[in-house]
């Protein structure tokens, strides 16, 4: 069934009422022309930190990214899903050492179990790092793309995408940043070096199998940008259970990633979200900007907190069977070799994750 919310104006939560109970029982809807107004600045902070770090999960309007740009992203998209088998497998990530291209259904796990989902993971389009060594393993994240022949326009088409998905990603970054009363500059030792950030092109094909679209997660880097079709399945986990986020048209979904978590020696939490796969005769599709620090600034610095927001961070939340490296490159390479076996063993054999791992 199709999960759709509409998105007339009435209906937008604006940041000035946003109440405890609609939090709790959705999710709320942040328009980002507003966030910017310095002159709501105080009224916005205040809701906008209870929101982040009560769900951790928002729907973002007034982004600036045009129809026009969301529309042609998925056409492309789905005539990549189109290709024939062969063709995409041509560019299968078992063949980047730096995890790029094409994963088919069921060759990503997450928790263990299969994704029933294909995806093509792109990232920044950067050479080799010659630096790469097996004691800075994590460098071997930068390098080419894969891209598919037949599809030539895929492209031009993703690289803008991402670098207008980054500009973004960066506006939002400065939200949090003046929610948390840190300066602007703070973006700075976070971005300085080459950029880190993953676009992830998905589907969810018809299946009747496989239950598991994604399994429940926390995502590795600052904060995801995500987009969705009206299919629905996506959710996220909350102190009352899981709670569905439904489509609504051209608003982004944020969530925050594990960075920001430690960043903030957990004030913020990282949400623990996951897709039901679509029933049979439903196809689903999405697209993910996970934006992250660069990997070379190494170990991350934590915030300083004013007292108010320090005495209600916890810490980051530890999960035995997923420890967070405090190096960021450390940490970026762990996911992926957690996540993509198919590499690992080809290109990193000594590196198979524990079996007890996520
Ligand atoms: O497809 C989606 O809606 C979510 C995907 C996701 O959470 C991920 O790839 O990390
Ligand atoms: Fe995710």
């Amino acid at each position: 069934m199709s999960q759709t919310t509409d998105l007339s104006p009435e209906k937008v939560i604006s940041s000035h009422n946003i109440e405890p109970s609609i939090i709790l029982n959705s999710l709320p809807i942040i328009d980002l022309s507003e966030a910017e107004n310095p002159l709501l600045a105080d009224a916005f902070d205040e809701k906008f930190r209870k929101l982040a770090r009560e769900i951790g999960f928002f729907y973002l309007v007034g982004h600036g990214i045009s129809d026009e740009d969301i529309s042609t992203l998925e056409t492309t998209a789905k005539a990549f899903f189109e290709l024939e088998p062969t063709q995409k497998q041509t560019i299968n990530m078992a063949n980047s050492r730096h995890f790029r291209g094409y994963t088919g259904l069921e060759e990503e796990t997450t928790r263990q179990k299969p994704d029933f989902r294909e995806q093509i993971d792109i990232g920044p389009e950067l050479p080799v790092d010659p630096l790469a060594n097996e004691s800075e393993l994590w460098r071997n994240l930068q390098g080419p793309n894969l891209w598919p022949n037949e599809l030539p326009e895929l492209k031009p088409i993703v690289l803008n995408w991402a670098d207008k998905n980054r500009a973004l990603a960066i506006r939002v970054l400065k939200v949090f940043l003046r929610a948390l009363y840190q300066d602007e500059s703070a973006i700075n030792q976070l971005l300085d070096g080459n950029p880190h950030h993953l676009l992830k092109l998905i589907h969810y094909p018809s299946n009747n199998t496989n239950p598991q679209g994604v399994g429940a997660h926390k995502d590795a880097g600052i904060l995801t940008l995500l987009l969705q079709d009206s299919v629905g399945g996506l959710q996220v986990e909350s102190d009352n259970g899981w709670i569905n986020a439904p489509y609504v048209k051209n608003a982004f979904i944020v969530n925050i990633g594990e960075t920001l978590e430690l960043l903030t020696n957990g004030y913020l939490r990282a949400n623990v979200h996951r897709v039901i796969a679509p029933k049979a005769g439903v196809s689903r599709y999405s697209n993910a900007f996970f934006f992250s620090p660069c990997l070379s600034i190494g170990e991350l610095k934590p915030f300083k907190l004013p007292d108010s927001l320090a005495k209600l961070a916890k810490g980051p939340s530890s999960d035995p069977h997923n420890p967070l490296f405090k190096h960021v490159g450390d940490n970026a390479i762990k996911g992926r070799l957690r996540s993509h076996l198919a590499v690992t063993k080809r290109f990193y054999p000594n590196h198979l994750p524990d079996p007890k791992g996520n």
